[in-house]
């Protein structure tokens, strides 16, 4: 190509007067090799040298182009310096540097693409070793879908779209019409038919049958006729009927669903993204496929180890409809342990092996841990119930023990004190007992009496060397563990500055149940447990009562007590505590649905004092950015709650957070809440005082004299005679200045200045001395006396 006389280039577009590496990118990619000698004649005063550097060096060109360019550019600058007659421009040196740089930048992409093919390569084995180690540690995935899909390469995806055609005549609105919705969640609702139950994290459902729903029962009988190899027992439908209907990122991973089996979803109605990520560590990838009417999608049980899927929200503006989902699963029947007091004869062992393990417990226990909820535990573990008064009594249960996997033994001191065994004597016994089964056992201490010491001496040292000989064997058996609950509890409360009479030393001892049933995750729900005390001073038990509130028990998405005290303090009042738990392994949007459903059940005792608290695990100093934060905030101040705490529960060597919340309905009956700078766990403590009854009013203390040797606070007098100024200053007022300002929320605090103008003025701000007297006779309010 001829170069044009430099007098006749006419810039094809813009001048460009800055170049970044994207204009340069733009230039050298999308113009013709004309135009770009045109616009690197245009920009020659700006920074040509600048333009070709890096463009190179951001590879904008491939090395053949850059030289073509650069001999043009070269053949153009002879004869641009010969016609401007410019000796002393020397293009010569400009041209070799050009080209220099360019062979440079050659050199080093051709270096940067080799080091970055040697980083794959390691990444690659990187990832292959670790598929490696999982694999070897945990079982290898189950042969897949009966369509060929496979789980375990992450080369491969998840899903694997079926025909379309056979569906098409079904519509979302009549499927729709024939449904009868089961569960309803924040952005979608589920209603589900099948021959057994299905429980997954946040949701339970109850068996129904397919063919209850003729609309759905054809859906089904379609799918069975045009892919006979699906193999399923329940259908799920899901209605997505807004653009923020969505379901989050989820595997459907439940032990319930049949290892083999295959995951098979319909689409009807409006199209709508589903996304898979694979979840594992250093194969993260995410796969996007949009489904559309008719159209099916079918995911291995076991692809859901290694993958999740969602359905998001779309933008209002590209919101095409209703869409329903039928998700088909072959779940098998929740198996039923036959009663351990009638168990089959002969077997002794305990079956490990089997697909859907279900743990036995037993509990034999005297009187103290009767009153244990054995549906707590989750499926699959069944739990069994036996009194035993008495451990020599041991034998009789010899069958059901056979059957148990864990045997929790909570006895002994009847043996002691009325059957009048020796604790060596017992110890032999349960020793040679426990040492006949497979099953494992959990000895409860023997807690001591406290009674008058003089009749009862003997017994309590028989008690303390039952639980040492019951330690000692623990130490060597195989199968045999005790359970210092008493010195656990009791080491725990000493450390927490609390102190327990005998009862509360019994109940305390009632808990251990549930403790070991944490501890190993029999547990429903998974959790941290609660625990509420509360001081007798305050409030006898018999005016302690469990709050019947409105909850779904198959939900985990945290933990809740609720106890309704009256009479606290003689007060005459009834108050209502709810202590509540979130795990951070639970969502915290469904934590705080099911927040915002207790506190509308609380609705209707609004008049009484309400007070939540608990550990929510979202942190609301981060409020600003944090939507839980905002959320939960939100949610309760809907239901006229107020969060109290304002300083961080939590301070480790990197982090400090507000995730302790205290929240009240009534906050004129709080005379403070504080967090106590005392580490006497990881959590601080938090005191708040809650004004009970009639409270006389020189009873209040002001906590942050304490703390901050405070001694005067603003206060403001609301007497008659302020009163009768405050409201001769608003009659009089004529707003005109409100009237006057344009915009909806300048008009709004325009008012709220005035009104503020007049109320400091009606009840001005008054210093005083924070008396110090009480400091003395009441130094520590938070306890009580
Ligand atoms: O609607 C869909 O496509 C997905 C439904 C789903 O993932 C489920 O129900 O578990
Ligand atoms: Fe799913």
């Amino acid at each position: 190509m001829a170069p044009a006389p430099i007098e006749e280039v006419q810039p094809s577009t813009k001048p460009v007067t800055s170049f970044s590496p994207k204009t340069c990118l733009e230039l050298v990619d999308q113009l013709t090799p004309d135009q770009i000698l045109r616009e690197a004649q245009y920009a020659l005063d700006s920074d040509l040298l600048a333009l070709l550097t890096r463009a190179t060096r951001s590879g904008a060109t491939s090395q053949p182009d850059s030289k073509r360019l650069l001999e043009e550019l070269k053949s153009h600058f002879k004869t641009m310096s010969e016609n401007a007659h410019k000796p002393t421009f020397n293009f010569e040196t400009l041209t070799t540097g050009i080209s220099r740089e360019i062979d440079q930048t050659a050199d080093r992409l051709h270096q940067a693409n080799s080091e970055m093919e040697k980083l794959q390569e390691q990444i690659g084995a990187a990832q292959q070793l670790l598929r490696e180690v999982t694999r070897t540690t945990s079982p290898p995935a189950s042969p897949t879908l009966s369509t060929g899909t496979t789980s375990s390469t992450p080369g491969t995806v998840p899903f694997e779209k079926l025909g379309a055609a056979e569906f098409v005549n079904f519509k979302a609105e009549d499927l729709d019409a024939s449904c009868t919705y089961d569960r309803t969640y924040r952005n979608r609702r589920v209603a589900f038919y099948g021959e057994f139950p299905y429980r997954y994290p946040g949701g339970h459902h109850k068996a129904r049958p397919i063919a209850e729903n003729s609309y759905l029962k054809g859906i089904a009988d379609e799918l069975s006729k045009s892919h006979p190899t699906l193999d399923f027992n329940s259908a799920m439908v899901t209605k997505y009927d807004s653009p923020d209907s969505s379901i989050p990122p989820h595997s459907d991973d439940e032990e319930c669903i049949v290892p083999d089996s295959s995951i098979v979803t319909l689409s009807l109605g409006a199209a709508r993204q589903v996304i898979f990520r694979r979840k594992l560590p250093g194969e993260y990838k995410r796969q996007v496929i949009t489904v559309e009417h008719g159209q099916v999608y079918v995911m291995s049980r076991a692809s859901q180890e290694d993958w999740d899927h969602s359905v998001p929200s779309v933008k209002r503006a590209d919101f095409q409809g209703l869409r329903l989902s039928v998700t088909f699963r072959l779940l098998r029947k929740p198996t039923i342990a036959p009663p351990v007091s009638a168990p089959p004869t002969g077997n002794s062992s305990i079956s490990k092996t089997t697909q859907a393990p279900i743990r036995k417990v037993l509990i034999l226990s005297d009187s103290k841990n009767m009153t244990f909820d054995c549906s707590l535990l989750s499926e699959p573990t069944v739990a069994f119930r036996k009194n035993l008064f008495y451990l020599r009594d041991l034998e009789q249960h010899s069958q059901s023990i056979a059957q148990a996997d864990l045997v929790l033994i909570s006895a002994g001191i009847n043996d002691l004190r009325h059957g009048k065994a020796d604790p060596i004597t017992l110890h032999n016994h349960l020793a040679a007992f426990t040492g006949r089964f497979k099953s494992h056992f959990i000895f409860d201490s023997v807690s001591p009496v406290a009674m008058r010491a003089d009749r009862f001496n003997g017994l309590n040292t028989d008690i303390s060397k039952l639980n040492e000989l019951m330690l000692e064997f623990s130490l060597r058996s195989r199968n045999f563990k005790l359970f210092d609950n008493l010195n656990f509890g009791l080491s725990h409360l000493a450390r927490d500055g609390l102190h327990l009479n005998d009862s509360g030393k019994s109940s305390l001892s009632q808990c251990w149940v549930m403790c070991i049933l944490i501890y190993l995750g029999i547990r429903k729900g998974k959790g941290g447990g609660l625990v509420t005390y509360i001081n007798k001073r305050a409030c006898d038990s018999q005016n302690i009562e469990k709050l019947k509130v409105n909850v779904d028990p198959n939900d985990y998405s945290g933990e809740f007590q609720f106890l309704k005290i009256h009479n606290c303090k003689g007060s005459n009042k009834t108050m209502i505590i709810v202590n509540f738990y979130r795990s951070p392994s639970k969502n915290p949007k469904n934590f705080i649905d099911l927040l915002d459903n207790i506190a509308r059940g609380l609705d209707r005792h609004s008049r009484k004092q309400i007070m939540f608290f608990g550990d929510a695990n979202i942190d609301l100093i981060k409020y600003d950015t944090d939507i839980n934060g905002q959320n939960v905030i939100d949610i309760l101040a809907k239901h006229s709650f107020a969060q109290l705490v304002s300083k961080p529960t939590r301070i480790t060597d990197h982090s400090a957070t507000l995730i302790d919340h205290v929240y009240t309905n009534n906050i004129e009956n709080i005379s403070s809440c504080n967090v106590l700078t005392y580490n006497i766990s990881d959590h601080l403590p938090i005191a708040t005082t809650i004004k009970v009854g009639n409270v006389s009013h020189s009873r209040r203390t002001n906590f942050d004299s304490y703390r901050y040797n405070i001694t005067k606070q603003e206060t403001r007098l609301f007497r008659e005679a302020n009163h009768q100024i405050f409201e001769q200053l608003i009659q009089a007022e004529t707003w005109e200045d409100v009237l006057n300002t344009e915009g909806s929320s300048s008009k709004y605090n325009k008012f709220f200045e005035v009104y503020t103008k007049h109320y400091n003025t009606a009840y001005p701000l008054k210093s005083q001395r924070i008396r110090r007297k009480f400091e003395r006779s009441d130094p520590k309010p938070w306890i009580l006396p």
